[in-house]
């Protein structure tokens, strides 16, 4: 499933993180990357262990926590700190897929990836090109996003970023292990809690909200592995 989660960061935090990134120190990309992706990628990111790029990214992950659409869609168990890159003068980031499994930089632990986040920090109308394009069993999707909303896509399918040919495209990426490892059932269970939430909007709280959110957490319960 893909789905545009939409105001994750307000346009005065967008602002700031701006101002942070571009007085700040970028390197060449490849730098983070295995074989595969060092072969197609053209762009620079923050270092991973730097101070802003780990200040910015605790604010995203703050946000997202608040965000209940978000965690409807995602159910996210645990994060891979935010990564910040940026492309321009013609930058890109070839077809590619997303290592399955990823270190937690500064603990010994590692995440299964399921999803992939873009938050965009960037408006559209300031750069042309740089389209995140996501291929699955349906097709190919191009997503460029207003700054300040993200897209979530499953982890294991082919994407690529267009080339940057005017202006630059800055935006926070990173990985998530969902509760619910199968992206079918966390479609579903995502399907089902919008559901009850219209109906609750519609008829108020009422006998048969409450046993669809009994059977909506009887099916999480069943799924997740926390
Ligand atoms: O910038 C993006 O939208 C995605 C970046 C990406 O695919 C990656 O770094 O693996
Ligand atoms: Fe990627």
């Amino acid at each position: 499933m893909m789905l545009h989660v939409p105001d994750v960061l307000s346009p005065d935090q967008v602002r700031e993180m701006r101002a942070a990134l571009d007085a700040t120190h970028w390197v060449d990309g490849r730098e983070t990357v295995g074989d595969q992706g060092a072969q197609v990628k053209r762009n620079r990111q923050l270092p991973e262990s730097s101070p802003v790029s780990r200040e910015l990214g605790a604010t995203i992950l703050a946000a997202l926590s608040r965000h209940a659409l978000f965690f409807s869609a995602a159910l996210p168990a645990r994060f891979v700190p935010p990564l910040f890159n940026r492309y321009e003068g013609g930058e890109h980031y070839g077809v590619h897929v997303d290592g399955s499994v990823r270190a937690v930089p500064g603990s010994s632990q590692q995440l299964r990836t399921d999803l992939s986040c873009t938050l965009f920090l960037s408006d559209p109308e300031d750069y042309d090109g740089g389209e995140l394009e996501v291929i699955d069993t349906y097709g190919s999707h191009e997503v460029k996003l207003p700054a300040g909303d993200l897209i979530l896509y499953p982890a294991s399918s082919l994407h690529r970023v267009h080339p940057v040919t005017r202006g630059a495209r800055v935006c926070s990426f990173f990985w998530l292990q969902s509760m619910v490892r199968s992206d079918a059932q966390r479609g579903m269970l995502f399907e089902l809690d919008q559901t009850i939430q219209k109906l609750r909007a519609r008829l108020g709280e009422c006998e048969e909200t409450v046993a669809l959110t009994g059977h909506y957490h009887n099916l999480l319960r069943l799924w997740a592995e926390v």
